[in-house]
């Protein structure tokens, strides 16, 4: 696409969709541009991915219609102010900030007439395998949203939702990698704590994660249903998730998820 993009904030999450937008083709280096005031990051990110990194967000507003907002919720009053007069009718802002309301950004630049698309993604979008949810407000037409989405496509897969389930996504989805990165460093120590080295540890346990997903996929069942399969009576996957269950594994999945939906909530609240 020769149409340029923009971020405003390069971190961790603008660097996971720079990188994927660059490996799916989707927009070129010298076309991708970044806000970042670290010099550091901004080093990173030019000798990593050749992308056009400044310490003012001037020249994203000027070359940019699709900009996205990659700052910290607590961060994101503060640079709304600072670009008050920058924001122009043309301009789509994509927001990644956990919790914040579309209604946040409107009210804060006090332009109604603002395009506003709220998006949660996640960091498997690094490796082009990234889960996202938009929505949109009325201000942003469809061929718009359109395009928005195709940045997230480009990086996984998208899912366009009302509003009201963004929080929902990020205690799910947008958060959910933190989870199930700690299942699995949890299951590599088992496998050394069971006396495995480490290197066959975590190649065990990674294939058998990212085997299970793709049982789960192919096969359409339910998880339970295939859980049925790795319970023989009497045997070693029964005896365990006995011991899972009667610590509440559910239970306790359930709450984290909806402890990360609440914290959206509350960041919303909060700003
Ligand atoms: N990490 C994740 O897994 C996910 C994050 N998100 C959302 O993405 C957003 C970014 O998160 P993440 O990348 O993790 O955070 P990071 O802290 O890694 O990145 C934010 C970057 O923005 C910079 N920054 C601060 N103020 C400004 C400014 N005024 N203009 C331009 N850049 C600025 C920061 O610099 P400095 O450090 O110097 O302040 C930092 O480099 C958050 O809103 C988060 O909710 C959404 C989904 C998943
Ligand atoms: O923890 C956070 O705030 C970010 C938002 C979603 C995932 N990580």
């Amino acid at each position: 696409m020769s149409q340029k993009i923009g971020f405003i904030g390069g971190g961790q999450m603008a660097e996971a969709l720079i990188k994927g937008i660059i490996a799916s083709g989707l927009y070129k280096e010298e076309n991708i541009l970044v806000a970042e005031p670290n010099s550091f990051r901004r080093d990173h990110l030019e000798s990593n991915y050749a992308v056009k990194a400044y310490y003012s967000n001037l020249p994203i507003f000027e070359n940019c219609k699709n900009i996205i907002l990659a700052v910290k919720p607590q961060t994101m009053k503060t640079l709304l102010e600072e670009c008050r007069e920058r924001v122009q009718i043309q301009h789509i802002l994509i927001s990644i900030a956990a919790g914040l309301p579309i209604s946040f950004y409107i009210d804060t630049l006090g332009k109604p007439e603002t395009k506003v698309v709220r998006v949660m993604p996640n960091t498997p979008a690094l490796v082009l395998e990234g889960a996202s949810a938009l929505s949109r407000n009325r201000n942003v037409s469809d061929s718009e949203l359109h395009e928005a989405e195709e940045i997230f496509m480009a990086v996984g897969e998208v899912v366009i939702l009302d509003e009201t389930h963004l929080d929902a996504v990020t205690g799910l989805s947008g958060s959910g990698p933190a989870y199930v990165f700690s299942f699995v460093e949890a299951l590599i120590d088992a496998g050394v704590k069971s006396g495995l080295t480490r290197a066959v540890s975590e190649k065990l346990a990674l294939q058998t994660v990212s085997g299970s997903v793709k049982l789960l996929r192919e096969s359409g069942e339910h998880p339970a249903a295939l859980r049925g399969m790795v319970t023989s009576p009497g045997g070693t996957a029964i005896t365990a998730l006995h011991v899972l269950e009667k610590v509440g594994f559910h239970g306790i999945i359930m709450d984290i998820v909806e402890s990360a939906v609440n914290r959206s909530k509350q960041l919303g609240e909060a700003q």
